[in-house]
């Protein structure tokens, strides 16, 4: 099993990290554009290896695209993180031509691979890739929901004042400050829905908390979050890998689930070794509907600006 991660920055550098600590990949190809970055920081990760227990190989290269070949599995980092009062939208101008770039460039070298968005703003920059590939659709996958769920369940936890492995809970919609839809309804502990513990008040808090937690992390930090991200990555890449068939919230293409269509957006869907082999449609309040519709309004704003 092959991965390549583009971007050997903040993201991308965590992500190979727990990619290799979780032992499942074979090879691990870092790239970045950066002359020597990616090749320091693979001798790094692999200085760790001993230590840490892995026999995954990781190798870094500056923008050569011809040792990505064969990737089962590309990752995309690449690109300008945001500041402390900026919304991840004020990055597609930006971004959109460094991801555009380099899928295009993955591919060339690697005709069956998956492709895992994590460039923000996420849920537009994996529309297009969407958009300028014509990749089948399961191959193109945003990151975005599962880290937005491991923070949901973090807040959860903090709420009940109960360790983070009695609760369950799901984000979907799109990976903004306004976009997020934390499902508190179907959040449990111990299979017991968390309405039962927690008064309407504060787990409006815990909504709320949720979807700004990547800002508050990029106003505590200076730059936005590395560690929870490139964790998230790694699970997706691990189901993917490992055939798991494991639910995750991710930006899919749509058309007609959820009533939306032509957008990219996270929605619960089924990850295994095709990738998205299935979107899960789940029952919604007339709430949480809404706060969908409403979210993918922001994403086609947004997606309006591409020069596609
Ligand atoms: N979807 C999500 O949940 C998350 C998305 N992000 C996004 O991930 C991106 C990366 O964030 P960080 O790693 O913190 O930034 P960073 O600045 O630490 O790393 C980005 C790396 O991309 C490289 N790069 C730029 N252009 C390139 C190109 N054309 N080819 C190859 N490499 C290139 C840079 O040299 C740099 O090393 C940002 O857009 C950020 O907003 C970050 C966290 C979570
Ligand atoms: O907040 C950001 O800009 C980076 C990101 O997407 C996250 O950490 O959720």
């Amino acid at each position: 099993m092959k991965v390549t991660v583009v971007g050997a920055g903040a993201v991308g550098a965590s992500c190979a990290e727990y990619i290799a600590i979780k032992n499942f990949a074979s090879e691990v190809v870092l790239l970045d554009i950066k002359e020597g970055f990616a090749e320091g920081k693979a001798m790094d990760l692999m200085q760790t290896a001993s230590l840490n227990g892995f026999d995954t190989k990781i190798t870094g290269v500056t923008n050569d695209y011809a040792k990505t070949a064969d990737s089962d599995i590309c990752v995309i980092t690449s690109g300008i993180p945001r500041k402390p009062g900026m919304t991840r939208e004020e990055l597609i101008g930006i971004n959109a031509g460094i991801v555009k770039t380099v899928s295009s460039s993955l591919i060339q070298h690697s005709p069956n691979t998956i492709i895992i968005v994590v460039s923000n703003p996420m849920d537009t920059m994996t529309y297009l890739v969407h958009k300028t590939t014509n990749l089948p659709k399961n191959r193109i996958i945003g990151m975005g929901g599962a880290l937005d769920s491991a923070r949901f369940k973090y807040r959860l936890a903090e709420a009940l004042e109960a360790p983070i492995s009695d609760v369950d809970g799901m984000v979907i919609g799109g990976h903004s400050d306004k976009g997020m839809v934390p499902l508190t309804a179907h959040a449990t502990r111990n299979s017991v829905k968390v309405t039962e513990f927690l008064s309407d008040e504060r787990l409006n808090q815990v909504k709320e908390d949720t979807k700004v937690g990547g800002a508050t992390l990029t106003k505590l930090l200076g730059t936005s979050a590395w560690y929870a991200p490139g964790a998230a990555v790694s699970g997706l890449v691990q189901a993917i890998a490992c055939d798991q068939k494991k639910m995750y919230p991710c930006s899919a293409l749509l058309e007609g689930e959820y009533g939306l269509n032509d957008l990219s957006i996270g929605v619960p869907v089924i990850l295994g070794r095709n990738g998205i082999e299935k979107i899960v449609e789940i029952e919604l309040s007339d709430a949480e509907k809404a706060h969908l519709t409403e979210s993918a309004e922001g994403v086609k704003k947004t997606n309006g600006l591409l020069a596609l």
